[in-house]
């Protein structure tokens, strides 16, 4: 049976995770306002320095649906490719996160909650939003983050 007959014959179409890859460099500071300046530096060490550090950050985002038969697709990726540019990359690139985005001004801006936050950027612009399925976030070659929406 050909690749296309079977579409047509199952029930349901494949399933499908598609992820579309972007690069942001911030800096910032790991700092929490419910933390002593003692605890702060205790737990967070160098990157609890007063001037902040800066990363090149490397965001992947998956989404995860049924490929659709008409288009062969389970989102167009030059469409996800906007959305991550317009409401994340925008946002983010060449800013101090903790200065420049609202969000981080009261919230420590560590990969956790820089995951937490694009998840929900991408939720509220997304056409499709019940198809994200992750938010990857690399901080570093060796610090890696994800966040599936629980
Ligand atoms: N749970 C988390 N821990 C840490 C986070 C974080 O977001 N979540 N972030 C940091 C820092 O931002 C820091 O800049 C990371 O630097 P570092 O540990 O030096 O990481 P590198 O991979 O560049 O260097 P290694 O020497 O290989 O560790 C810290 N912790
Ligand atoms: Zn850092």
């Amino acid at each position: 049976m050909s690749i296309s007959g079977k579409l047509n014959d199952a029930k349901k179409n494949p399933v499908v995770y598609i992820t579309r890859c972007a690069t942001f460099s911030a800096c910032h500071r790991l700092h929490s306002p419910k933390l002593s300046d003692e605890e702060n530096r205790k737990i967070f060490g160098k990157c609890n320095h007063i001037n902040g550090h800066g990363h090149n950050y490397r965001l992947e985002v998956t989404l995860k649906g049924e490929v659709e038969e008409d288009t062969g697709m389970v989102y167009n990726l030059s469409d996800l490719c906007k959305v991550i540019e317009t409401c994340v990359i925008e946002l983010m690139d060449h800013k101090n996160l903790d200065k420049d985005v609202e969000f981080f001004k009261n919230n420590t801006s560590t990969s956790e909650n820089l995951c937490v936050f694009i998840w929900h950027k991408l939720l509220e612009n997304l056409s499709k939003p019940h198809l994200l399925f992750e938010v990857k976030l690399h901080e570093t070659d060796n610090n890696i983050v994800y966040y599936k929406g629980e």
